[in-house]
């Protein structure tokens, strides 16, 4: 790597700094040009959910909201802006009364899109909604919305970043706590904070070296600038580095962990899985062998998304269909984020129960050759058929919790434990810094941290500065500031209509 050289370094010792930094990095809430709606026309949707309900709301965006307000309420003067006023709509053509519902006004750029925007908040039922639907496309210059369009035009007016608009459709789709947490982190903006103090950093480094390149020979240079480039870009890389080793984390968060019961014939895994769903997803029998197939159910396990596997018992010496069955089994559970071995707690001492014990559960606990550990809860279950006065069968065995799926004794504990497994595994959206939830985020991170990389190996200052550039694009496309055509359409089909 190239470095300041001493006599510069001397030479440039006294002077006031010359040069400004830019004040903005590339990371502003600024929407892209590119996604800029068609202008002029002004869209509307029903914005809540489909079918019968006590209250639907239908909106619109762009320019004619004001005249479609108008046109549908008496008496027909705007209503003060942002306060909610009943009205009696009306057909604009034929005059037939529709609903007398509460009709908002949110003149731009104080709305949701910074457009004018409408809102109708009426009777639920599905004529109702069609009535107004169909009124409204009778008035002229309206059209039906798009997917995602109030989203991607509150985007193009720089009313969201691209992670919030990110965090936003997740929050609408988060079926857990822990996932409406982190899309509300994330809309919240906080995601772009972070990414727009990397990039200011970014913008000083950058301004640093273009310093030294602009006025190298110069007497003025104040001392050590290359210097202070080179540690800011190195904190960089820490921080960028940390965010990394997390990605995973985020995307578990988002799409759920995989947690796969595992553990011999008849421990009562089925049962187990059955508790944990609240529904029949598995056959249970008295007859060992009895799961063959791999059944995956999505659950909410304790506030976080999981991807819940059912798997075969394992044994050995069996018929070929089992067998395939434990040959499942066992793929399964090299890709599981957790194994909830289960136990029957009163026949630990069998040939299967101890097979298991040493295959799985004992080199769980070890790091495996890419660092990680594979996490494990251990639950002996049916002890309720333990003798009274004999609580823990077995002390020597590994940290373990006691169930029973008959009575349902021990799952508050075992839901507790699970908690504290799942937010090790996906992040704890209540604490500690923002994660990376999607794919993309974390491309352009490592992008980011490539470049970088290449600022240390330039042979050049020059070559140097564009690395620092090439560095700083990716964290303004992770914002979205530099975001494309097809990445924004992916992004906003996550939407529905009226969102
Ligand atoms: N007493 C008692 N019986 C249980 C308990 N949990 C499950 N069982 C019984 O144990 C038997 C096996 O339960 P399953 O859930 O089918 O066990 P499994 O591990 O899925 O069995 P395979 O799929 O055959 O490997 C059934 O008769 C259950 O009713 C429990 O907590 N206490
Ligand atoms: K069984
Ligand atoms: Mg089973």
């Amino acid at each position: 790597m190239w470095r300041v050289p001493w006599t510069l370094v001397a030479r440039a010792a006294r002077g006031p700094r010359r040069w400004g930094y830019p004040g903005k990095g590339p990371c502003t809430r600024q929407g892209s040009g590119s996604s800029v709606p068609r202008s002029g026309s002004t869209i509307f949707a029903l914005s809540s959910g489909q079918g019968r309900c006590g209250i639907a709301v239908i909106r619109t965006s762009g320019p004619a909201s004001g005249h479609a307000l108008r046109s549908l309420t008496a008496p027909r003067d705007l209503p003060p802006a942002r306060c909610a006023c009943l009205r009696l709509l009306r057909d604009p053509c034929s005059g037939e009364p529709l609903d007398r519902a509460l009709v908002l006004w949110f003149p731009g750029p104080q709305s949701f899109t910074a457009e004018d925007c409408a809102e109708f908040h009426v009777h639920g039922g599905p004529a109702v909604v069609s009535g107004v639907l169909q009124a409204l496309g009778r008035v002229p210059g309206l059209r039906p919305a798009e997917a995602g369009e109030f989203t991607r035009r509150a985007f193009a007016h720089g009313k969201l970043s691209l992670t919030e608009v990110e965090g936003l459709a997740d929050l609408i789709h988060a079926e857990t706590e822990a996932q409406r947490r982190q899309a509300l982190r994330q809309l919240d903006g906080e995601l772009g904070h972070l990414c727009r103090g990397w990039a200011e950093t970014l913008t000083k480094a950058l301004a640093h070296v273009e310093a030294y390149i602009d006025f190298g020979e110069d007497d003025n240079l104040e001392e050590g600038v290359l210097e202070r480039a080179d540690s800011q870009v190195q904190e960089l890389e820490v921080a960028l580095g940390t965010h990394l080793r997390d990605a995973r984390r985020g995307q578990r968060l988002r799409s759920g962990a995989h947690v796969v019961v595992a553990g011999p014939p008849n421990a009562g895994k089925s049962s187990l899985v059955n508790l944990l769903s609240r529904k029949p997803v598995s056959i249970v029998s008295s007859e060992p062998g009895t799961t063959r197939d791999v059944l995956e159910t999505p659950v909410d396990l304790a506030g976080f998304p999981a991807l819940l596997s059912d798997t075969a018992g394992l044994r050995e010496g069996i018929g070929p269909v089992e067998q395939e069955g434990v040959r499942r089994a066992r793929k399964r559970l090299e890709q599981a984020d957790l194994i909830l071995a289960v136990l029957d707690a009163s026949d630990l001492a069998s040939p299967s129960s101890c097979n298991f014990l040493d295959m799985v559960v004992s080199p769980a606990g070890a790091e495996s050759p890419n660092g990680n550990r594979q996490r494990l809860l251990l639950v002996l279950n049916k002890s309720d058929l333990l003798p009274p006065g004999d609580p823990d069968p077995r002390l020597d065995l590994p940290p373990h919790l006691l169930l029973s799926c008959l009575t349902g004794e021990g799952l508050d504990s075992l839901l507790e434990a699970l908690r504290k497994e799942l937010a090790a595994v996906c992040g704890d959206p209540s604490t500690g810094p923002p994660l990376l939830t999607r794919a993309r985020h974390q491309h352009h991170l490592q992008c980011c941290l490539d470049a970088l990389g290449h600022y240390k190996q330039a042979k050049d200052v020059s070559l140097a500065a564009e690395a620092l550039r090439v560095a700083r694009g990716h964290l303004a496309h992770l914002a979205g500031g530099g975001g494309t055509e097809e990445i924004l359409d992916i992004i906003f089909q996550d939407f529905c209509v009226g969102k």
